[in-house]
């Protein structure tokens, strides 16, 4: 059976993880005058997305995308070349306006991700950041034009690989989002 390309950090098997990876500059391809964007301290919650708003590589049919804190992010050059791509979206993606890569996505409003940055960690000039530890939004690959009948197919290879696919966030951070919204409404003591 011929394989689907989930995407290149994940077919081609994992770069080792450096469990003291902390942080290192993002790097869109814009061959001259590329933007560059430190990350300070490391990312956390890295997985294959599988929605039609984050930046996918040429030819995958997921991202990999993590968050770090969004005060340890830092632009560094050529800042003039980004764009917010939807700026009524939760997350604020600032893409590059030459090349398409999506830099640094902060999470401004009142939300449980607010004060984190969604990453691109496979644009970071240095290896050793974590593996992608599952699969979100698997489903909404079929809104970019996915064949809904190789869904099946799809969450096998994902599995195969090590990643267990989700159609939201996985359980950890679908807790987490509902605890803080049950705090919110006051259910749940704060
Ligand atoms: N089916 C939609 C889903 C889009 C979506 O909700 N994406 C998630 C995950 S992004 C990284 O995990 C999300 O939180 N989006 C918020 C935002 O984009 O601002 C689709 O595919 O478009
Ligand atoms: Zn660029
Ligand atoms: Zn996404």
């Amino acid at each position: 059976m011929t394989s689907i390309a989930i995407h290149p950090a994940v077919d081609s098997g994992f770069r080792a993880t450096d469990a003291a990876f902390a942080g290192g500059t993002l790097v869109c391809k814009c061959a001259s005058n590329p933007v560059k964007v430190r990350i300070k301290s490391d990312i956390a919650h890295n997985h294959a997305c599988g929605c039609t708003k984050c930046w996918k590589p040429d030819g995958a049919v997921f991202s990999v995308v993590a968050v770090a804190p969004t005060e340890s992010v830092e632009v560094l050059e050529n800042g003039d070349k980004l764009a917010v791509v939807d700026s009524t979206a939760l997350i604020q993606r600032h893409a590059c306006k030459e090349c398409g890569v999506h830099m640094y996505g902060p999470v401004v409003r009142e939300h449980p991700f607010q004060g984190l940055s969604f990453v691109h960690p496979e644009r970071f000039q240095e290896s050793g950041w974590a593996k992608p530890g599952f699969a979100a939004f698997v489903s909404s690959i079929i809104e970019s034009g996915f064949d809904p009948a190789k869904m099946d197919a799809v969450r096998a290879q994902l599995r195969t690989s090590g990643i267990e696919p989700y159609d939201c966030l996985n359980p950890g951070l679908m807790d987490y989002i509902a605890t803080w919204m049950a705090k919110k409404s006051g259910v749940l003591a704060a």
